[in-house]
């Protein structure tokens, strides 16, 4: 099925109207295959909605329709016997495949997609409507439903393993002994940076519910502390590099700005305590809005973040960096769409 993000010159028929407004459905129908992961059960063999229906606790005659509606979409391939077998497309919903996206598929089609019931007043005030929808802020939202909560950090822990590997295959880290992640999730992405660099210790910044629970999975593990905190007003001194991925595109210029003065200040006060070590680094990882085709993420950004939020292109976020009294030492693009700037206080 082609989805309202697919590029206008493909070669494919749009979808009928009648078509495009179903594909609500056929979203919601995707995030409970992932959540029943029938993707995993059908990955390898071959089954019959009789068999997933036991497998997976469900009604055999609903799963059928459903299994047949993810079909249409080309999900699952239908045998001549009527089983169900999972496309090579749609691999990455496993949750075991290396670049699962099982989890972003939850959350996009269940929490983005109940607040772009706000959509309509997003697009006539231009502000979020993540609000209006659910009643609250996206973080104020999450951290009062641990359950989406935890759907979201391990949606966050999917997209930041490839962009790890490709930060942690980058120059600069010999001479890092810590590094510090603001607003670092449940630690994907610095655990990434660590699994590559052993000499790396690691701090993760973030909320406290999301602190806690991964470094309950965590176990203990003495090279990666997770430290609850708000990365607006508590970026701790001590880093060697300091890392901000994916956090800036969440928020308005000004939040941004006051986040970015937070993470010089604590690189400030690093080097003013040890004046023969080396000066902190700042990479700042977030994807640009670049090409017509980036719209539809700038339009969730606008939903679901806070009030102000757009997309920025380079030039902009260069400005929101250098307006934190920065120095953007280099900009290179990363092969997963993510720009990296290189900065100094
Ligand atoms: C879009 S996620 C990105 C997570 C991670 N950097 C990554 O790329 O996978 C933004 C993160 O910022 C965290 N966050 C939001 N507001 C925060 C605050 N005031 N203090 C600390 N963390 C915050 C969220 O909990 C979330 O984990």
């Amino acid at each position: 099925m082609r989805t309202a993000s697919s590029e206008s010159s493909s070669s494919q028929r749009p979808l009928g109207p009648a078509q495009l407004a179903a594909s609500g459905a056929f979203a919601r129908a995707l995030a409970v295959a992932a959540r029943l992961g029938l993707a995993d059960l059908t990955a390898t063999q071959a089954r019959t909605s009789i068999e997933l229906a036991a497998q997976t606790g469900t009604d055999p005659q609903t799963l059928a329709l459903l299994l047949r509606t993810l079909a249409m979409a080309g999900v699952f391939d239908i045998d001549g016997e009527g089983r169900f077998g999972l496309s090579e497309a749609y691999q990455p919903l496993r949750g075991d495949h290396p670049q699962s996206q099982r989890h972003v598929c939850i959350l996009v089609a269940e929490t983005y997609d109940d607040a772009f019931a706000g959509l309509l007043e997003t697009v006539r005030s231009g502000r979020s409507g993540f609000r209006p929808a659910l009643g609250t802020s996206l973080y104020d939202y999450l951290a009062a439903h641990p359950d989406a909560e935890a759907i979201f950090d391990e949606a966050m822990a999917e997209l930041a393993r490839p962009v790890a590997r490709a930060i942690a295959a980058r120059p600069g880290f010999a001479g890092a002994a810590m590094a510090i992640d603001i607003g670092g999730g449940s630690g994907a992405f610095l655990r990434g940076l660590l699994d590559a660099h052993p000499h790396l210790r690691g701090i993760c910044l973030d909320r406290p519910s999301v602190c806690a629970r991964a470094a309950q999975r965590a176990g203990g593990d003495a090279r990666l502390e997770f430290r609850a905190a708000d990365v607006f007003s508590e970026i701790p001194a001590g880093g060697d590099l300091y890392l901000v991925k994916n956090v800036l595109y969440d928020w308005s210029f000004d939040s941004g700005l006051k986040l970015l003065a937070a993470a010089r200040a604590a690189m400030a006060q690093t080097a003013a305590a040890e004046p023969g070590r080396a000066a902190p680094r700042l990479l700042v990882v977030e994807p640009l809005f670049e090409r017509d085709s980036d719209a539809p993420r700038a339009l969730f950004q606008k939903v679901i973040c806070e009030d102000g939020t757009r997309g920025l292109d380079e030039a902009q976020l260069r400005r929101l960096i250098e307006a934190a009294r920065l120095r953007v030492l280099g900009v290179e693009r990363l092969e997963t769409g993510h720009s990296v700037f290189e900065c100094a206080p």
